[in-house]
């Protein structure tokens, strides 16, 4: 299995290669040369499996045999075993066609530890293989990070700095991060938005020599094995709900685009998917995109569902090269355009294709309160993020009644307090491992967008622990 840059003018490279690169040199995401598309006997014969075999088992058609099943299984079987909920990522059916699948009930509470527990050791196995050592940047809008830093902390050949927007996350994310004092973690509170920290980190790789001279990984979902990571949680809801033999739907909050991009290559793998619905909050540039083919950029506007107070989505590109025909010199003029202009330029039939399998959904935060208060009434405690989910799979469900649709619970209620207590008047209590998070000393930086600056705090940080 190799893999290529989107822009096309990177070396392709194996499974490990994408997983210690992150990006590709020319700012384009590593994709499979191909794609593994599995018949129904084979979808059927991963019924039932328990959750870290069947992760292992799409896993490793990513991996090349480099690491194969055998060492992903255990490794995979550990990084599950501490999950607050025996199935991993349990359904909860939330009305006759809607369920939820709860993607929450790992350490930091968020749908990214479905990945990252699972990073943290495969990054320790073929670095120990190697005998190199990384320096992860990362940014953050408020889980990513926890998640990162929780799958990294005190691991030997990892260093680890992490962006994240001052102000603009939630108390308990920005505390989950700041609060773990290991000496291989850093925290840098960035003045700006989401995206200008997701901007100083491809910035980080575009500086060939800072690249070189720090080893940098990555731990966004611009890192391909994340979306590798991401994939096994539709197939196994898939499965349970009747695939390949009854056709699904998935809501998914969406802000990097990383988490619907993985339902949408489980679909290109052959699950049959019957539609995949975006959720935003206001900022919806997703939704104007599938709505008119608007693609403009705007201010990114700080909302209840912070996670998702995105306006570059990195992983469209990934999609983006895949409506283009996979013609990386087009994907690569497109993506210039849009950092240029401000707006991408996507022709029409690959907006059409688009819109075949996608519908995109916004919605404000006084809505996003109503949908919480609504699930609550029903007897469900969501998130804001979740709750955008469910009320997209309310508004555009798809036209066939007999299809179920499986909404991403993204992130668990205690996350944000705030926007929970203000819809219900209920305190979400976090776990008793999480009860002294508020008591815990803090530790992070904080920096201007300033792309120097940066840099010499990451090298700072890094010959330290070298030393
Ligand atoms: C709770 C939560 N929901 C939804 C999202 C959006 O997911 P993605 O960035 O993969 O589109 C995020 C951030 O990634 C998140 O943390
Ligand atoms: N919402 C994310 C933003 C980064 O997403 P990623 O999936 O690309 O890591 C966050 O919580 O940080």
């Amino acid at each position: 299995m190799r893999y290529i840059s989107t822009r096309g003018e990177a070396p392709s490279r194996d499974f490990e290669g994408v997983l210690l690169a992150g990006l590709a040199e020319d700012g384009g995401l590593f994709v499979p040369e191909s794609w593994p598309v599995l018949t129904s006997a084979e979808w059927r014969e991963l019924r039932g499996l328990p959750y870290a075999d069947l992760a292992a088992r799409i896993v490793s058609l990513f991996t090349g045999g480099q690491p194969d099943h055998a060492t992903l299984l255990p490794m995979l079987r550990r990084a599950y075993a501490g999950f607050g909920h025996p199935a991993v990522a349990p359904l909860v059916q939330l009305d006759a066609r809607v369920f939820a699948l709860e993607l929450f009930h790992g350490p930091t509470l968020a749908f990214k530890d479905m990945a990252m527990q699972a990073l943290g050791p495969l990054f320790d196995h073929v670095l120990a293989r190697r005998g190199e050592r990384v320096t992860i940047v990362g940014a953050t809008s408020g889980d990513t990070g926890s998640a990162a830093i929780e799958a990294c902390r005190d691991r030997a050949a990892i260093d680890i700095v992490i962006l994240h927007p001052e102000g603009r996350t939630s108390l308990v994310q920005r505390r989950q991060m700041t609060t773990v004092l290991a000496p291989n973690v850093a925290n840098l509170a960035i003045e700006g938005s989401f995206d200008d920290c997701q901007d100083l980190v491809k910035a980080m790789f575009a500086d060939a020599p800072f690249r070189q001279d720090m080893h940098l990984s990555a731990v966004n979902s611009i890192n391909w094995a994340r979306i590798a990571l991401q994939i096994p949680y539709y197939v196994a809801s898939a499965l349970a709900l009747g695939a390949p033999d009854r056709e699904v739907a998935f809501s998914v909050p969406t802000g990097n685009f990383g988490n619907v991009l993985a339902a949408w290559a489980a679909r290109r793998m052959g699950l049959p998917i019957a539609q995949l619905l975006i959720g935003s909050n206001r900022n919806d540039i997703l939704a104007r995109f599938l709505s008119g083919n608007d693609m403009t950029m705007r201010t990114v506007e700080p909302s209840f569902s912070p996670s998702m107070d995105i306006q570059v989505s990195s992983n469209f590109e990934r999609l983006l090269f895949e409506l283009l025909g996979r013609d990386a010199a087009a994907t690569a003029e497109t993506m210039r355009r849009f950092r240029a202009e401000g707006r991408m330029p996507v022709p029409d039939a690959a907006w059409r294709s688009a819109t075949q399998v996608f519908r995109g959904f916004a919605l404000d935060d006084a809505g996003t309160l109503a949908e919480i208060r609504r699930l609550h009434r029903q007897g469900y405690l969501a998130d804001p993020h979740t709750a955008i989910g469910t009320a997209a799979a309310m508004a555009s469900p798809p036209s066939d009644p007999a299809i179920p649709i499986v909404v991403a619970a993204t992130a668990h209620p205690a996350k944000f307090p705030d926007a929970v207590r203000q819809a219900t008047g209920i305190e979400a209590p976090l776990p008793s491992r999480l009860a002294d998070l508020y008591e815990r000393p803090e530790r992070f930086s904080r920096l201007p967008a300033d792309l120097g600056q940066v840099e010499a705090f990451v090298r700072r940080h890094t010959l330290r622990n070298v030393a």
